[in-house]
């Protein structure tokens, strides 16, 4: 460009803007998109519920929790959208043909016996059972997670929940710990198509193996998994020395646990790793696996954790403002993880909901006392400072050697 062409584009420009200028002017005034009282946007529909209700190692679940969710008056300050199926399409994004072929096959199939030998080799077996509708329960949990993610890429909200969400294990070419397609890597490569630098914090008791594998090998994807580490436990991944591979090296955070971990450790820890976290990656964008199976009571008897410490996690989070994806995934004290979820909710959307369970459909699932709380045990706690000191030490010099400068 000569000069003169360089002025002249400059003074274009200049006039550019100033009609832009007056153009927004003349318009009525349309809600400034950065102002607009951004309500949470809820993923449900009867049908998702009546579909996740039928899986068998958490039976009812989803209903419980929406009916507390509901039942709690959360869902007139949410914007309730319904999801749909995860397109082949769309699972196939990260899941092999052969695989997701194979679930659409038996999945409805009566006499699935015959493909016994087939099934153990796709892991559906065992903890992943093979049961009537799979392929359509597996589509529509990860097609409800696809649409939460598109509201975030709309802006139209900056929160997005599903329940029915955050199936962690489930690996490329197989089913693993009853997790089938992983709904999380899809929501994640939905994100991409817009942010370049995504955060993925996985809080349940359980190490987020499937999420850390499909993004250990770049820079752009952070996996941090908080998790029990002990030998023998599932999956048995997730030791301090797993910190991702190539372009993706230290962009994978593991912070191992053990049994008996309060909220007055978990939540403080947490929170000092994603902070550090947050300094140095700076995430565009986060998604949050909120498993239950950590909380005091559940069946899993691991973790000593409350809704409150899982809260203040979240609601950490929730104060970077930045658009965020919340997710389920484990929890088999179904009455507790319904506490929990509903406490987050009302937690995301900014509203205070009584100590009083409200009467629904599941009320006396809440006795004895028909509270919110969840209350820790008494189990003893194996995380002694000493070692909790170690891990951080750990964890926070691995994070340090990140930059997203061009460095
Ligand atoms: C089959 C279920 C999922 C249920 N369950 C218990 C809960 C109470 C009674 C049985 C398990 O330990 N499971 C598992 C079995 C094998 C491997 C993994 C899991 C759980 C994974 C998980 O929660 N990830 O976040
Ligand atoms: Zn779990």
């Amino acid at each position: 460009l000569g000069i003169n062409k360089l002025e002249h584009s400059t003074q274009s420009k200049n006039s550019v803007d100033q009609t832009e200028k007056q153009r927004k002017e003349k318009l009525p005034n349309i809600v400034d998109k950065k102002n607009k009282s951004q309500k949470v946007v809820y993923v449900y529909s009867k049908e998702l519920i009546q579909i996740c209700d039928q899986m068998q190692k958490i039976p009812c679940r989803a209903s419980m929790v929406h009916s507390l969710i509901e039942a709690y008056g959360l869902t007139r300050y949410m914007r309730v959208v319904e999801p749909r199926e995860a397109t082949e399409r769309e699972v196939l994004a990260f899941h092999d043909l052969d695989y997701i072929e194979f679930i659409k096959k038996i999945s409805n199939h009566d006499d699935s016996e015959k493909f016994e030998d087939e099934a153990t080799h796709y892991g559906l077996s065992y903890d992943c059972p093979l049961q009537q509708g799979l392929y359509k329960y597996a589509t529509m949990s990860s097609g409800a997670t696809i649409v939460a993610a598109e509201c975030l890429l709309q802006e139209t909200c900056k929160v997005a929940i599903n329940w029915c969400g955050g199936w962690h294990h489930a690996a490329k070419d197989h089913a693993s710990g009853f997790c089938y397609i992983n709904d999380i890597v899809l929501g994640i490569l939905k994100l991409k198509e817009k942010y370049d630098r995504i955060l993925y914090v996985d809080l349940d008791l359980h190490h987020g193996d499937g999420v850390e594998d499909a993004f250990s090998a770049t820079s752009k994807v952070m996996t941090v998994s908080f998790h029990k580490y002990l030998t023998g436990f599932f999956p048995g991944t997730g030791s301090l020395e797993d910190i991702g591979i190539g372009k993706g090296q230290y962009y994978t955070v593991n912070v191992p646990l053990l049994d008996g971990i309060k909220d007055t450790e978990f939540t403080p820890l947490v929170c000092r790793i994603l902070n550090k976290v947050k300094e140095t990656f700076r995430p565009e964008v986060v998604v949050c696996q909120c498993g239950a199976d950590g909380l005091a009571g559940d069946p899993m008897e691991s973790f000593n954790l409350t809704h409150k410490g899982l809260g203040k996690c979240l609601y950490f989070l929730l104060q970077w403002n930045l658009p965020t994806l919340v997710l389920g995934g484990g929890g088999y004290n179904l009455s507790n993880t319904a506490r929990c979820w509903a406490f987050l909710t009302a937690l995301a959307t900014g509203k205070q909901i009584p100590t009083e369970i409200p009467d629904h459909e599941y009320f006396i699932e809440y006795g004895p006392d028909y509270e919110l709380e969840v209350y820790p045990g008494n189990r003893k706690n194996h995380n002694t400072a000493h070692y909790l000191r170690q891990v951080y030490g750990a964890v926070l010099n691995n994070i340090s050697k990140i930059c997203t400068e061009k460095c």
